[in-house]
């Protein structure tokens, strides 16, 4: 069987593959252009639009970075406040202990359980966001009233702190910006009550407070939103990707398929029908018989010449659907040029062969397609030349020189005809047929 298959070549996947809608293909294209629309729209400041069938898929490919990043900025800041614990023995040397209080009593271990409970949640993202927001806001809360409490006016130093931390909170934890709105105006609310009860009685602080507000959250918002567009061109570069990836595999099956295909009777051609071959060859039990039927419409060229090359084409069409019926449900019918068309029969006795084949040839003159210039007969009609073989002893050229001797024989004998030659009779090869138990 080895020489048959080395014959028949590698093309053995075409005929298996599914063929693909065309309009999947076609929504594929679609999809890809609105992509490449959506990664056209959106400056530095212009959101970059999700088309609104991928904006649950762009959440979820996001929510792993976003939860992480809820998680980073805690553990950052945590870092952040016990290291300024330092600065405390200059910023509220009157207050020092309470400071370090605030510091390890509370910030230190909510910020830990906080952490903690972002790690483990599963809970929706908005609720993660807020946790970790009122987390840098209790921070933030906790050295205003240091400044309330301090008589150092070096405590002021606590209001850029906070501002340092909306910022540094605005740009690392992704948040939307509705909660970048709702964080930033916390922050300047609680400014502005520790300025009004802070140590310098100065009513121009309130203002500086004002501008000092304006100057960070401008710039932050800013960064927040190109990181955000990043983010979005990221996950619309990817499925972009991802569909030009699965369009190019369609449309190299689809070019596959046609390529085993014989356009105008859409049965496999020369090479799909070997292909097919190889694969049938596969499935086959051991020691069975396989029968190759080589088919020749009787005086074509006539019926081509008197009823013209449209009405030819169409009788092809009609040969190519009666044999393709008559072959099944075991016989793998191709065209194999012009008028000849080839039927492989795999896993056939010769008994059950004689009556197959002239089931293939009745198919044809069953179609009555008018033929009044055949000598053979006033209906269209085929010869037939077939060959038995065994796989395991002879190869598939041989098979198709035989059934194409046969086929002469049968054109040579008046057309119209069937001609079986037996490779498998005993002095020919090894192979024996089945009993027949038809
Ligand atoms: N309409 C049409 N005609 C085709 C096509 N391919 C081949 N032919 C014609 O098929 C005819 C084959 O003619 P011949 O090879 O002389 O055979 P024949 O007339 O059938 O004679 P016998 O086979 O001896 O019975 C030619 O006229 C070709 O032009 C095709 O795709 N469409």
């Amino acid at each position: 069987m080895e020489g048959w298959r080395a014959l028949i070549g590698s093309g053995k996947a075409f005929n298996r593959r599914r063929p693909v809608p065309r309009t999947m293909e076609t929504t594929m294209q679609d999809d890809a252009t609105e992509l490449d629309q959506a990664l056209e729209g959106g400056g530095q400041l212009d959101r970059v639009s999700i088309p609104p069938e991928l904006s649950r898929a762009f959440a979820d490919a996001t929510l792993t970075v976003r939860r992480r990043a809820l998680s980073k900025s805690v553990v950052i800041g945590l870092g952040f406040y016990e290291a300024f614990a330092l600065g405390d023995a200059f910023a509220v040397p009157d207050r020092l202990e309470l400071a370090l209080t605030f510091r390890f009593a509370i910030i230190l271990p909510l910020g830990l359980m906080v952490v903690c409970w972002l790690r483990r949640t599963r809970c929706a993202l908005i609720l993660q966001q807020v946790v970790a927001c009122g987390f840098h806001l209790v921070v933030v809360a906790l050295l205003a009233l240091l400044v309330v409490l301090s008589d150092s006016v070096n405590a002021l130093g606590f209001v850029f702190a906070s501002y340092a931390l909306l910022m540094f909170m605005v740009i690392s934890m992704a948040l939307p910006l509705s909660l970048v709105a709702v964080l930033a105006t916390f922050v300047v609310l609680i400014q502005a009550v520790a300025i009004a009860h802070g140590p310098l009685m100065y009513p121009a602080l309130e203002l500086h407070n004002l501008m000092i507000a304006i100057v960070i959250i401008g710039p932050a918002t800013f960064a927040n939103r190109a990181l955000e567009n990043d983010r979005r061109r990221h996950f619309l570069l990817m499925e972009r990707e991802r569909y030009r990836q699965r369009l190019l595999a369609e449309q190299r099956d689809m070019l596959a398929r046609l390529a085993a295909l014989d356009p105008l009777t859409e049965l496999a051609n020369r090479r799909g029908f070997h292909a097919g071959i190889a694969g049938d060859l596969d499935r086959l039990a051991p020691g069975s018989l396989v029968a190759m039927a080589m088919i020749d419409i009787d005086h074509f060229k006539t019926y081509n010449d008197h009823y013209g090359h449209g009405a030819g084409d169409e009788a092809l069409r009609r040969v190519a659907r009666a044999l393709r019926e008559a072959a099944r449900p075991i016989g793998r019918v191709g065209r194999m040029g012009g008028e000849e068309f080839a039927v492989f029969i795999p896993g056939i006795t010769g008994h059950e062969l004689v009556l197959y084949a002239e089931r293939l040839r009745a198919s044809v003159q069953r179609q009555a397609l008018v033929h009044h210039h055949s000598a053979t007969a006033s209906v269209m009609t085929i010869s037939v030349g077939v060959a038995l073989g065994c796989p395991e002893t002879s190869d598939i050229e041989a098979l198709f020189e035989t059934a194409d001797a046969a086929l002469y024989r049968a054109k040579a004998a008046g057309r119209n005809r069937v001609s079986i030659e037996d490779l498998t009779r005993p002095d020919m090869g090894a192979c024996r047929e089945r009993p027949d138990t038809g």
